[in-house]
């Protein structure tokens, strides 16, 4: 039975050539005779006789084959019904005219539903073959083409993906102030007097060695100063390590004040460290030299009452009418007995009758550390900012990663606080009666880093007011360009006379034998000072191996974070400006190479110098240590000596990292890797500063790799002049390092150990 085929599901595959054998059968049997009827019955018949074996010639069950017979019997008689329908189907057409239009409707069906197959096969196979596409049409896909073998179900094959066209963002989520900013190139420089210093300020900077303006001074001294250029606003500047920016801020702020009669405090520098405010404090002096303003520093290591003393005087004045009113309020105090107004009390304890005491700043510019700023504010009889007129922010990015006393909480509100009426001057007495809206404060701020912040959300604590950006930074496309590249993110720049180089140091067990090999062969190429003495008589070269060297990188796993803060006090800086006359072996000692060794915490740093000094008691006798831990005094000394060239290596936790501004360090090592590229930036700043060059290595193990080479050497947030590759060098230990040495790192370690597990005190410098 014809129709009984298409009854059931039948793949459309299998079925499409069945229901072709069905239509030949039909066109085969409509044109049959009753006489060619026969004939095939009979020819079957002898088939059927002729298929029958001999069941002697071949020994079987005659039960078995007689039933086999009448299977085959059966087999054929249905086969003959088979053919009586179609020829009763044939004689009668109109009867079965319905099952037959449904068959023929279901055999279109399946043709659709196979050649939709069809369809899909071939763009499956244009996907795996060209990677292309074609959508074959209707006609195409008629029964020309060979059926398709269809296979076990498998996802659906689906037209390629076009590529996704990476979104450039037409808008910037900053701020415009911070997403358009004034840009300055690192190369720019003019002269002191184009910025419209006077020739006296101009002559005396000569005088210092600064003959002419540096990129960060040239873009900002204008728009701080008065003039056609200046900014109505707040300003925030972003510059490489070493660029000047001290200087840069420092000059505009002393001639703006210089001609001030009456000293109060109208300049505050806030910077993270007390190393800082030295160094600061001094480049104040440098530029206020002459002009009679007061240079102050406050830091913690000082006693509060001393300093107290040293930033605010106390002054009598008669007023019979306020000093009344004073010792009134004194008396109720007295009457209470509550020791908060205590100050009030102290106030009228040695006035003359009818005087008042008047509080005066001492010093026109105060430089100080945040903490200390607070403590002033919160408890300095006489301390207040209501004169200010510059407030800058050194190393900005650091300080607002600190909240510590609520710095810049306090020291808002204080700059917004209104100036009491018995401060007020005659001026202001008669600004104060005019029924005017009150007009801006003459506050200008200014907020610096090598690694500026752009987060809003820590920039918004300082209430800037019409800020604008100054960038100082590489041209895009080398020199000529204007456009630099500047992105949403913090990108920072490196300075340009600085070389940088990564040396794999394996797992890192032998990372003081590497460091020892640096030392050695690359940093003090001649052999290092056996004493100062004998060494000040040659004459050092340092570079570290270029031969052995390639820019190649290497990957693997790992990263870390954050800094750790500092805060102690040395003079850190020489000025190399002002710095007395010196005799030739101190000249010389200057001119050796020196170089600042990292280390990611105190520990860290004194057992490596402890471990340095056993392999090789040369090193120890050069070596300081500066870490958190050291004491005031500890750390004056060791920077003073590595300042003026006494000691030639400091190895230093992140303490040192941060603005320092030694003279000549010709060379950086970091040898724990830094937790960050904020870190790594303001390490290798401390070599190749003021346009001299500097090199900086950086020692890696196999599980840092990743980290260093993506996010340091390659990482987007760091931008380098001319795209300068970090260079990867390698040292060989096997081939370098004797046994003798190895015996001796053995017994140097084992040396730490015991010093280490018996609580000795591990040597620091
Ligand atoms: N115009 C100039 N000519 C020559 N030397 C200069 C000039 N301006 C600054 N310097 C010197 O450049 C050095 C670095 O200056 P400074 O300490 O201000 O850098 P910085 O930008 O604040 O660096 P950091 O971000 O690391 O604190 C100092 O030794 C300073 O004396």
């Amino acid at each position: 039975m014809a129709g009984q085929l298409y009854a059931r599901y039948v793949p459309p595959v299998a079925t499409a050539p069945v229901a072709k054998l069905a239509s030949d059968d039909l066109a085969t049997q409509s044109s049959a005779t009753p006489t060619s009827i026969k004939k095939a019955k009979d020819k079957r018949k002898a088939n059927d006789t002729k298929a029958k074996p001999s069941l002697k010639d071949e020994g079987r069950d005659p039960m078995q084959d007689e039933h086999l017979h009448t299977k085959r019997k059966k087999r054929a008689r249905e086969a003959e019904d088979g053919k009586d329908a179609t020829r009763k189907r044939l004689k009668h057409p109109v009867a079965e005219a319905p099952n037959e239009q449904q068959d023929i409707s279901r055999s279109d069906k399946f043709k659709a539903v196979f050649s939709k197959f069809e369809r899909s096969s071939r763009i499956t196979e244009a996907v795996r073959g060209s990677g292309r596409v074609e959508i074959a049409t209707e006609a195409h896909t008629s029964a020309t083409e060979p059926p398709v073998e269809l296979l076990d179900l498998g996802p659906i094959p689906q037209p390629e993906q076009p590529p996704e066209v990476e979104a450039k963002p037409t808008f910037s989520a900053l701020p415009s102030w911070l997403a358009d900013p004034i840009k300055i190139s690192s190369s720019a420089r003019t002269t002191f007097s184009d910025l419209h210093l006077d020739d006296h300020t101009v002559k005396h900077l000569g005088k210092l060695g600064y003959d002419e303006a540096f990129a960060v001074q040239a873009g900002l001294i204008p728009l701080i100063s008065p003039g056609k250029d200046k900014h109505m606003g707040d300003i925030c500047v972003s510059a490489a390590t070493g660029s000047g920016k001290t200087l840069a801020y420092m000059l505009p702020m002393v001639e703006s004040l210089k001609h001030s009669l009456v000293t109060k405090l109208r300049g505050l520098v806030i910077v993270p460290t007390r190393e800082l405010v030295t160094q600061a404090q001094k480049v104040a002096e440098d530029c206020a030299a002459k002009t009679g303003l007061k240079i102050g520093t406050a830091v913690g290591n000082q006693v509060l009452h001393d300093e107290q003393r040293s930033l605010v005087r106390k002054r009598r004045r008669y007023d019979p009418d306020a000093a009344k009113i004073l010792n009134d309020k004194a008396l109720q105090v007295l009457k209470s007995g509550s020791l908060e107004e205590d100050e009030l009390l102290e106030d009228c304890r040695d006035m003359l009758p009818g005087h008042v005491p008047i509080y005066e700043s001492n010093v026109d510019i105060l430089i100080c550390t945040p903490g200390r700023l607070v403590d002033h504010i919160r408890s300095t009889r006489g301390f207040h900012l209501y004169d200010l007129k510059w407030l800058v922010i050194d190393e900005a990015d650091r300080l607002l990663d600190q909240s510590f006393q609520d710095w810049t909480e306090v020291l808002m509100s204080q700059l917004d606080a209104q100036k009491p009426e018995g401060l007020l001057s005659a001026y202001e007495r008669m600004l104060a009666t005019l029924d005017r809206p009150k007009a801006r404060k003459d506050l200008t701020k200014i907020i610096l880093s090598a690694t500026m912040t752009k987060d809003l959300a820590k920039l918004s604590a300082l209430r800037l007011s019409r800020p604008r950006l100054l960038v100082v930074g590489e041209e895009k496309g080398g020199k000529g360009g204007t456009e630099q590249i500047l992105t949403d993110n913090e990108t920072f720049d490196l300075p340009k006379t600085l070389t940088e180089y990564a040396l794999s140091v394996g797992d890192g067990s032998k990372k003081p034998l590497y460091l020892l090999h640096l030392l050695s062969n690359n940093v003090f190429v001649d052999s290092p000072a056996e004493d100062q003495a004998e060494a000040s008589q040659k004459k050092p070269t340092s570079k570290l191996p270029k031969d052995s060297a390639d820019s190649s990188s290497d990957e693997d796993s790992s990263s870390h974070e954050a800094e750790d803060s500092s805060g102690s006090d040395s003079d850190a800086k020489i000025n190399q400006h002002t710095a007395p006359p010196e005799d030739p072996i101190a000249q010389e000692a200057r001119s050796r190479p020196r170089l600042i060794i990292f280390t990611n915490n105190n520990e860290n740093a004194s057992r490596l110098a402890h471990v340095l000094g056993a392999l090789d008691s040369k090193f120890a006798a050069m070596t300081g240590v500066l870490t958190k831990s050291s004491t005031t005094t500890v750390g004056k000394k060791v920077l003073r000596e590595f300042s003026n060239g006494k000691k030639s290596i400091l190895i230093a936790s992140d303490r040192a990292s941060r603005g320092l501004d030694v003279p000549n360090v010709t060379h950086i090592i970091n040898y724990d890797i830094p937790r960050s590229v904020v870190s790594y930036v303001h390490r290798i700043g401390r070599t190749a500063r003021a346009e001299r060059s500097g090199e900086a290595c950086t020692l890696f193990t196999r599980t840092e790799a990743r980290w260093f080479w993506h996010e340091i050497a390659k990482g987007s947030q760091i931008r380098r002049v001319d795209k300068r590759k970090v260079i990867r060098i390698s040292i060989n230990l096997a081939e370098h390092v004797s046994d003798e040495m190895k015996s001796k790192y053995v017994a140097a370690l084992e040396g730490l150990r015991e010093a280490v597990e018996d609580r000795k005190d591990v040597p620091t410098s």
